[in-house]
């Protein structure tokens, strides 16, 4: 039998493929995304991790057992500290001023993004929480996931690669869908079709979240 999280990606093919393979993906590994676009991109980003971490936050409380709240917490822990010294390292190098770390204004993309991780967390699921973070987790894992290809020279394009496709983030995604696929088999028939709307909606922000990065460019 497929499990609920095969069958969530199953069900948003079109728009995990547009993403997984997008024009960013392809330029990032051969370190050519302009410096204008990785700006835009990064600085939208920044704003996003803030409230995916308050999404971990509501799985931690969500979740139906202690072992999955510790290995939550310790991906939460993880993120708030190595990433975010990417962020920093990659905004001093990119010239990205104080007040577009902070403050920035956020696109329509990234509000929705947004929204879509406030009311997973509102709704006080596990399933829900899991359905989205498990889209952010898993498709970056999909698209940095190329073992032959090179890393390109430039450490805001290499480390952003090498952050989504080391071992420790392959067995987090791992787990997570396990997890997913758990959740979804226990949860009743209004739970799993709430999750598979939030899946759905989140796979289709990231495609608009990479194409937005794109748009006032030349
Ligand atoms: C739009 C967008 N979607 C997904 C991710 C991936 N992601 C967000 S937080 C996190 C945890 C560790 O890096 C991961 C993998 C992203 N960065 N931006």
């Amino acid at each position: 039998m497929t499990g609920f999280s095969e069958q969530l990606r199953a069900d948003s093919r079109a728009d995990w493929d547009a993403a997984a393979r997008h024009r960013f993906v392809d330029e990032i590994f051969r370190g050519a995304v302009a410096d204008d676009v990785m700006r835009r991109y990064l600085v939208q980003d920044y704003q996003f991790i803030d409230r995916f971490v308050a999404l971990i936050g509501a799985a931690i409380a969500t979740a139906d057992r202690f072992e999955s709240r510790v290995r939550f917490a310790q991906f939460a822990a993880m993120i708030t500290s190595d990433e975010n010294t990417y962020f920093l390292r990659a905004f001093d190098k990119l010239g990205v001023p104080p007040e577009q770390r902070l403050a920035p204004r956020l696109t329509a993309p990234t509000r929705a993004f947004q929204d879509l991780m406030a009311e997973a967390a509102r709704a006080g699921s596990y399933v829900g929480c899991l359905a989205v973070l498990g889209v952010a987790e898993w498709l970056y894992l999909d698209w940095a996931d190329r073992p032959d290809a090179t890393l390109p020279d430039d450490f805001v394009h290499a480390e952003w690669i090498t952050l989504h496709n080391n071992d420790g983030f392959r067995a987090f995604v791992t787990w997570l869908r396990g997890e997913l696929d758990r959740a979804g088999a226990a949860a009743d028939e209004q739970s799993r079709a709430r999750a598979a709307g939030l899946f759905r909606r989140a796979v289709a922000c990231e495609r608009d979240f990479f194409d937005h990065v794109y748009d006032d460019a030349a």
